[in-house]
């Protein structure tokens, strides 16, 4: 997260981390007891091998009382996901047994309604993402306010130049902004996840590059059909 600030320990007990090795390498949120929701393109440069999740933390390091790492059962990505582009760049993560719901691990309700956030609507991004240009790796987590700019506003030929689909959505990204290793955290407006982190150009914080997710909503049945399958 460029430009933000260190978040209120445990007032986002959805955040995710997800791990190789014990190193972060994306965000995530958990969408069930068992589910968590990521980006497809976080399996990348990861040669096949699968995830740990840390759920209930603030620090990565530190050791915290609610704070626990997750093997993961399965993991998912959306058939349509591919390395070449931003489309359904969506990641499921069953997790080995349900999570432990407290108050520091909790889901987050996300947004069924496909209808698109207003331009202007101010939503927020959290992660434990690059806090500088530099590249900066921070140990707590961190968070940023964002506002919604509008499809035509973001495709525009001098921005996105007509890339980004109805499945997704931009905010601002003048100094403020997702970066590496935010990818596949949620943006939250008024409580609910409208979006998923999705890395794009990897550009951060310049404000001709506005920030991009993939819009939730439209992958409803998707998410609803992988949970139901793999139930029990
Ligand atoms: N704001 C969009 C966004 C969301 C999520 C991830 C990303 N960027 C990146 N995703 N993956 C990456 N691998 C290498 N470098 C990257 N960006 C980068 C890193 C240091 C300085 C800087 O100015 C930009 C990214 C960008």
């Amino acid at each position: 997260i460029l430009g933000g600030y260190e978040a209120k320990p445990h007032l986002r007990p959805y955040m995710a981390s997800l791990q190789l090795d014990g190193q972060h390498v994306c965000g995530g949120f958990l969408i069930a007891e068992q589910w968590v929701l990521s980006a497809a393109h976080c399996t990348e440069e990861t040669d096949g091998r699968v995830f740990q999740v840390l759920l209930g933390a603030h620090s990565l390091r530190e050791p915290e009382p609610h704070k626990r790492l997750y093997r993961v059962r399965a993991q998912i990505p959306h058939p349509g996901s591919n390395i070449h582009n931003n489309k359904d760049d969506l990641l499921l993560l069953q997790l080995e047994e349900k999570a432990e719901l407290n108050a520091h691990v909790q889901v987050l309700p996300w947004q069924r309604e496909d209808r698109d956030v207003a331009a202007d609507t101010v939503c927020e991004v959290a992660g434990w993402g690059t806090i500088s240009h530099s590249g900066r790796r921070p140990d707590k987590l961190y968070q940023v306010e964002r506002p919604v700019i509008s499809r035509d506003v973001c495709n525009h030929r001098t921005r996105h130049d007509g890339t980004i689909t109805e499945k997704m959505m931009c905010t601002d990204s003048r100094k403020k902004d997702s970066c590496k290793g935010d990818s596949g955290g949620p943006l939250v407006c008024s409580g609910v996840a409208e979006g998923v982190v999705t890395a794009g150009s990897r550009v951060c914080g310049n404000y001709k590059k506005p920030a991009i997710y993939t819009r939730i909503a439209p992958y409803a049945a998707w998410i609803d059909g992988v949970m139901a399958s793999a139930a029990g």
